[in-house]
């Protein structure tokens, strides 16, 4: 494009390992730059989403202090005591809202899923979750803790203010991802506007280094892939998100502040006919490198997942320019109710 502002300068180096290839990207020209420079961005989210199916966005808009005040709000919400928590409880993968218990998830891989309940049993998650949906959706209402007192009632204030603010980016993605597709610009919005989005607020409580040495396969979440469009991933400082390498190695994403880590989920992998990857990750203890304390037990992990989806009421198919005779691409996929999807998948990893 003439005039167009090199792409490589929007893109700094985040990972790159064992064919893994994470570009740290800054969102900022793309909300405020040119015509050109959105287009050069644009182009650079895309294509990380088609190579590793992973980015590192920073400038994209969220002040650093929003996300601070989440990340105290998520630790004080889960350093309530038990009884309270699961006054709170998850239901069912419809409603997909509320708290999760230690162990009552476990990640999994599509073709692990017979034997769930097992691997449940055997070597749990080693997490608790708190599940924040859409607000005002009949009948499927969020498990706030605004009720039990005044943190409670602060915390549904920060978390319904956060839910919007990534609700925002996530439409914003979706126009970089329409642009570097040659789509219309605004081509997904009326695919996303809805906001039927989770905000997952994770904490790995402090776990004994012997659960890991006795339990070769013990994780703090197990492999998987994400099953909406995009999943926005705020880490804090201590490590251990690993993503899955065209080799099969693992390879960290370690933690750069201020960043947002997103990646594609599987929903959209299959929208784009597969030209968008969605990767397998998962959390396991922090890299011995992080770890050189001498204490018998390694220390929490908070992180916040907010899992962006198409609306639910919405028909995925394969996106215009993915496939065709012209292309010998076949369309690999039939088209699918985006609320349907999700529910099946929700409900082949959780129990009821
Ligand atoms: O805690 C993390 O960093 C990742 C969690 C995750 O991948 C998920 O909940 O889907
Ligand atoms: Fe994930």
């Amino acid at each position: 494009m003439a005039g167009s502002v090199p792409a490589q300068e929007y893109q700094a180096a985040g990972v790159n390992k064992d064919d893994v290839l994470i570009p740290m990207i800054s969102f900022a020209p793309f909300l405020s730059g040119t015509p050109a420079e959105k287009h050069s961005v644009a182009v650079l989210v895309t294509k990380a989403f088609q190579n590793s199916g992973f980015l590192y966005l920073k400038d994209h808009g969220i002040p650093p202090s929003a996300v601070s005040v989440i990340f105290k709000s998520s630790a004080l919400f889960f350093a309530r005591p038990q009884t309270e928590k699961d006054s709170l409880s998850w239901t069912t993968p419809q409603s997909n809202r509320g708290y999760v218990g230690h162990g009552r998830e476990k990640l999994t891989l599509p073709e692990e899923t017979g034997g769930i309940d097992e691997l449940r049993v055997s070597i749990p998650d080693l997490k608790e979750t708190m599940e924040i949906g859409r607000d005002g959706v009949d009948g499927l209402p969020n498990r706030w803790p605004d009720h039990l007192d005044d943190e409670g009632k602060e915390f549904k204030v920060v978390m319904q203010s956060f839910f919007e603010q990534c609700k925002s980016l996530h439409t914003q993605i979706m126009r970089a991802i329409a642009m570097g597709m040659n789509l219309p610009e605004h081509f997904f919005d009326e695919f996303v506007d809805v906001g039927d989005n989770n905000l997952r607020l994770l904490h790995y409580p402090p776990v004994s280094k012997a659960v890991f040495a006795q339990n070769p396969g013990q994780v703090r979440a197990g492999e998987h892939s994400d099953y909406g469009s995009i999943t926005l991933l705020f880490q804090d400082n201590r490590g251990g998100l690993q993503v899955r390498s065209p080799k099969g190695t693992f390879v960290d994403v370690t933690p750069i502040a201020d960043t947002i880590v997103v990646n594609a989920g599987d929903l959209l992998a299959r929208w784009s006919n597969d030209t968008i990857k969605s990767t397998r990750h998962r959390v396991i203890e922090p890299p011995a490198t992080v770890d050189h304390d001498d204490s018998d037990m390694y220390p929490a992990r908070y992180s916040i997942a907010y899992f962006c989806n198409p609306n639910q009421n919405k028909f995925i198919d394969a996106l215009p320019g993915t496939y065709g005779e012209q292309m010998h691409v076949p369309k690999k996929y039939d088209g699918i109710k985006a609320g349907d999807y999700l529910v099946q998948r929700l409900a082949a990893t959780t129990t009821v």
